[in-house]
Formats: structure tokens, C-alpha cells, sequence
């Protein structure tokens, strides 16, 4: 079973991460897809994070009934930061049976090398990088773990997502409707960014 693992602040989550996810079952040789919502991203800051139980809710209400996806609180017990190095050493031993992949955008990409023990990630775990305008990937330069995605590119981030809401627009085809519905009744993302 190959498993690819998605972890992000999904903050919140967006058809971009949906689109991304989708493809890579459907088209590059996934099994499945794990939302792994991060309480907290080590580099960045806590400010403009939204509650993890409301995070993790939209992710549920995203994928829906889609079999292939599943929207996980993995991280929730771990401690904070969330290491990414420390979360796939306990998903392998957890989950013997599956072959786990690491999915993350070219930005993270880029500061990759920031990440704790970076190189073990590297040497232990197979990673698909998204391409993102604006982050260059050097493919020829790459360890043989990492593979570059042809995925489709949806030029979106949650932050662009914020500040839309923020500023009262009407950007509802850009999150699943459900999604969009359960931040407008429980007024996310108005006061704050
Ligand atoms: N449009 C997108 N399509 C596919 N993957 C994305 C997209 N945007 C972000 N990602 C990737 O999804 C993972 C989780 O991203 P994250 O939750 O930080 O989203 P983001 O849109 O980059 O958020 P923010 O704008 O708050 O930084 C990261 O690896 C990120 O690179
Ligand atoms: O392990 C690290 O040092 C590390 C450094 C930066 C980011 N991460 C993880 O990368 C994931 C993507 O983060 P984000 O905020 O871009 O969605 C999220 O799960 C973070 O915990 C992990």
C-alpha cells in the first residue's frame, strides 16, 4: 500500500491541496492520501492559526466520502513543534504495511534543508515535490528519493484564502462548498490576518 502523506497547517485546507492530492492518486501511482493537519508548522508563527479541531473538521468535510483520502489527527499528541522526521519514524512504526511518501510543495521544498534532521527524511522516505511558481526546482540536482510532480498547477495558498475572506469577497469556488459554508456559519478567518 503506498501512502502519501500530506501534512500542512491547513489553514485552512483548499482545492489546491484537494486537486494536488487527487492527481497523485488518480495518476501517480498513490494508493491513498493522508491529511496529516500539523498543530504547528516548526517555522512558523502560531499567530494566524486557527484552533487544530477546526482545521482538521474542514479537512473531514473537504475529502468527503472519496475512499482514497483521509483526514488525520496523527500529529495531535505529539509534541510541539511538529517535526515532520518525528511523525514519519512513529506513522512507519505504526503502520508496518504501508510504504509511506512524503508530499510537500517547491516552497517547502526550498527549506527543506531547515527541517529537523532533514537528511534522514531524505534517506529514509521517498518525497514528491509540487511544483509552486516562484519556487524553482533544480531537478538534475536532486537525491534519487525525490521526485518532481507534473501535477496541474493551481496557483492558490491559504494565506491568499485569509485575506480574501478578510476582506469580504466572494471566493467560494475556491474551497469545497462545504468547507465554505462551515467557515462562513462559524465566521472564521473574519477578524484576524
Ligand atoms: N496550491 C497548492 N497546491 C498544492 N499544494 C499546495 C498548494 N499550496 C500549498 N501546497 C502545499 O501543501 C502543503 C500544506 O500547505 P499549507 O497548509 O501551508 O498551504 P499554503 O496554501 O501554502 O498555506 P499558507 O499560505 O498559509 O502558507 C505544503 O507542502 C504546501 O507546499
Ligand atoms: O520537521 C520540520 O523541521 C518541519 C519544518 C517545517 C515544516 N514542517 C512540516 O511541513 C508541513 C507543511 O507545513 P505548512 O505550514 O507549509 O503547511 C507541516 O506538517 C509542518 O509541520 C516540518
Amino acid at each position: 500500500m503506498k501512502t502519501g502523506i500530506f501534512s500542512g497547517s491547513f489553514n485552512p485546507i483548499h482545492i489546491g491541496h484537494l486537486a494536488l492530492a487527487n492527481y497523485l492518486c488518480e495518476f501517480a501511482g498513490l494508493d491513498e492520501v493522508w491529511f496529516v493537519v500539523s498543530p504547528l508548522n516548526p517555522l512558523k508563527n502560531e499567530a494566524d492559526l486557527l484552533d487544530n479541531d477546526l482545521r482538521l473538521e474542514m479537512v473531514s468535510l473537504a475529502i468527503g466520502n472519496y475512499p482514497k483520502f483521509k483526514a488525520s489527527d496523527f500529529e495531535f499528541t505529539l509534541p510541539r513543534p511538529s517535526y515532520t522526521v518525528q511523525t514519519l519514524r512513529l506513522l512507519k512504526d505504526q503502520y508496518p504495511d504501508r510504504e509511506f511518501h512524503l508530499i510537500i510543495g517547491a516552497d517547502n521544498w526550498q527549506q527543506f534543508h531547515l527541517w529537523k534532521e532533514y537528511e534522514t527524511i531524505i534517506n529514509t522516505t521517498p518525497i514528491l515535490v509540487y511544483p509552486r511558481p516562484g519556487y524553482e526546482v533544480q531537478e538534475n540536482k536532486l537525491p534519487h528519493t525525490i521526485k518532481v510532480v507534473k501535477a496541474p498547477l493551481l496557483d492558490i495558498s491559504s494565506t491568499f484564502i485569509r485575506q480574501s475572506l478578510q476582506t469580504g469577497k466572494d471566493i467560494s469556488f475556491f474551497l469545497p462548498r462545504e468547507v465554505y459554508q462551515y467557515i462562513k456559519e462559524k465566521q472564521l478567518y473574519v477578524n484576524r490576518y
